[in-house]
């Protein structure tokens, strides 16, 4: 049988670059910034034209009705982000927005694909650092070209973990995330860890720079693309309390094995995040 998919993900890698490019032009000029839920959850003109141009494209290339999109600029005005068994497109255009707005180098163009609602594949372009990293189902994660893998330690005490704050200042939450690093901290970790984009916190995994990473509050977009490469890396995807990952559950524990993710877990302490599928 023919490779259905290979195009689409082809072509998800040409998209990507050519966003990034855009971003990095954009960086040069003004950015306009804008808040969305909170003053701290950032977002800017780049990251809706960003989002547009790649909806564009792949519209263009593949035809308007035979493929549905979740995209983090487009999202809030659809309602709930619901993964049906179509060909989804799921695309976060500027995933390290506060990064992009303060000139911190870490922004990741983020473009995943579902069908009948399991990951196909992911392609995440850190754009600042010009790095590609791709993987699709069954196939392996590649950094630019050069097959990547997860680090092989299981001693939690040479490891390190990557966590970040999110964007959610209830005073709860915050003391939660602080509680829980310190408590991982004092394992003792060789370190914390943040790159400030959930996309390339996955390819830190995925490529062995990281032992772990897990946040809760991320959505959909943020991690698609990265669920694939970690595990296509030979890494483990789950939530945060041990169970299966769930896409829409804004929870995700990701690691180079289940030693290292599950005695992580042990130090987490979960807070309720609202579901990006409404349910
Ligand atoms: O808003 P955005 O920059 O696309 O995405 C954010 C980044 O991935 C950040 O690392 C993570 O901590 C936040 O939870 C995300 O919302
Ligand atoms: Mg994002």
């Amino acid at each position: 049988m023919a490779d259905e998919w290979q195009d689409p993900y082809d072509f998800a890698v040409e998209v990507a670059k050519i966003a990034g490019k855009i971003i990095r032009r954009a960086a040069e000029e003004e950015i306009k910034v804008n808040t969305k839920s909170c003053t701290v959850d950032l977002v800017t003109a780049t990251d809706v034209r960003v989002e547009k141009i790649i909806i564009g494209a792949i519209k263009e290339k593949f035809g308007e009705d035979t493929h549905c999109f979740i995209g983090e600029e487009s999202a809030a005005a659809k309602g709930p982000s619901v993964l049906t068994d179509k060909p989804t497109w799921i695309i976060d255009p500027v995933d390290g927005t506060t990064n992009f707005v303060h000139g911190f180098p870490f922004v990741a163009v983020s473009i995943a694909f579902a069908v009948n609602k399991e990951l196909e594949f992911g392609v995440v372009y850190s754009c600042f650092e010009d790095k590609l990293y791709k993987a699709r189902k069954g196939k392996g994660a590649y950094c630019d070209d050069e097959k990547i893998e997860v680090s092989d330690i299981k001693d939690i005490h040479k490891s390190v973990v990557i966590s970040e704050f999110g964007t959610n200042r209830n005073v709860d939450v915050v003391t939660e995330i602080c509680a829980t690093m310190k408590r991982i901290l004092l394992i003792p970790v060789h370190g914390i860890r943040g790159t400030g984009t959930a996309a390339t916190n996955m390819c830190m995994v995925a490529c062995g720079a990281v032992e772990a990473f897990f946040e809760i509050g991320i959505h959909c977009w943020d991690v698609a693309a990265g669920a694939v490469i970690v595990q296509e890396a030979g890494g483990v995807l789950l939530d945060v309390d041990g169970g299966p990952f769930d896409l829409m559950s804004r929870r995700m524990m990701s690691a180079n094995n289940r030693t290292i993710a599950d005695r992580v877990i042990k130090e987490i302490k979960i807070f309720p995040a609202e579901r990006d599928d409404g349910k």
